[in-house]
């Protein structure tokens, strides 16, 4: 069997969208033939290491952990096809994937679950619904969830990002220092390793490809990470391209920030 193997989506008129089973990473966005996501060349699809780019899924923990690999297992484990792309009647195509817990899994988390992850293909539009389900009657957890979406940009240092202003952010690169976000949009000029928490409800990226806009919608997902390695943290990652950096901004939507009951 192969390492890897995707299921595409495809809306016609060159739009289509790729996702590879092994992690359910989404691993191409294209909008008439217009590429949206970045995957660094030097991504390695062994079917093993997590994929450098695209859409990888992180699940049940964010960064690292004490029990499996930094981000969870999700985004290294194996996917089901719930359902095959199928056309709906607006056009738009959908497909269903989910993953459920396995020896895998339970040899690092020991709770039951189930995610289901749906994918709608829309014209220009990418829409994903996550569903994640406890079957246990008698335990209960917690668990982080977020897609660490790599937006594919002509040059990082002239986008802008907001939906930020206002919010508190742990800063990964100042020792998890906690500041508050003073600007209305949030500029790349450096190592960038931040948790923003409590983050709007809509992001707006400028100067992604052919200097458009992408929005970014989300609900009940209440925080956003956003990450470049920038040069010096690059030469560090092995599966990701020295001179990469300035083609990419992580503007990643989920619920990981720890908060009280
Ligand atoms: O190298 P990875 O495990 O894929 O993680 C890549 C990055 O993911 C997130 O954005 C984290 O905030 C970063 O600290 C981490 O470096």
């Amino acid at each position: 069997m192969a390492a890897t193997s995707v299921v595409v989506l495809d809306r016609g008129n060159n739009t289509t969208c790729t996702v590879n089973l092994f992690g359910a990473t989404v691993v191409s966005w294209r909008v008439n033939n217009q590429e949206q996501l970045f995957v660094s060349k030097q991504a390695v699809f062994d079917g093993k290491r997590a994929i450098r780019g695209g859409i990888p899924f992180v699940f049940p923990q964010f960064g690292q952990w004490a029990f499996g690999p930094q981000h969870g297992f999700a985004r290294v484990a194996r996917w089901h096809v719930e359902k095959l792309p199928e056309r709906l009647a607006s056009g738009d195509v959908e497909a269903i994937f989910s993953l459920m817990d396995d020896d895998f899994t339970r040899s690092m988390w020991h709770f039951q679950f189930r995610l289901t992850y749906r994918l709608i293909l829309r014209e220009k539009e990418l829409h994903f619904n996550i569903g994640v389900y406890n079957p246990s009657k008698e335990l209960t957890f917690s668990c982080q969830l977020l897609l660490h979406t790599y937006f594919k940009v002509p040059d990082v240092r002239r986008c802008q990002i907001t939906g930020m202003h206002g919010c508190m952010f742990i800063d990964k690169t100042r020792e998890g220092a906690v500041y508050q976000e003073t600007r209305e949009v949030v500029t790349i000029n450096e190592w960038t390793d931040r948790i923003y928490q409590n983050t709007m409800q809509e992001h707006i990226i400028t100067n992604v490809v052919s200097g458009r806009k992408m929005r970014i919608q989300k609900y009940n997902f209440p925080d956003t990470v956003i990450w470049n390695p920038w040069s010096e943290f690059a030469k560090e990652i092995g599966d990701f391209g020295d001179d990469e950096f300035p083609n990419m901004v992580c503007v990643e939507a989920g619920r990981v920030a720890a908060r009280r009951p």
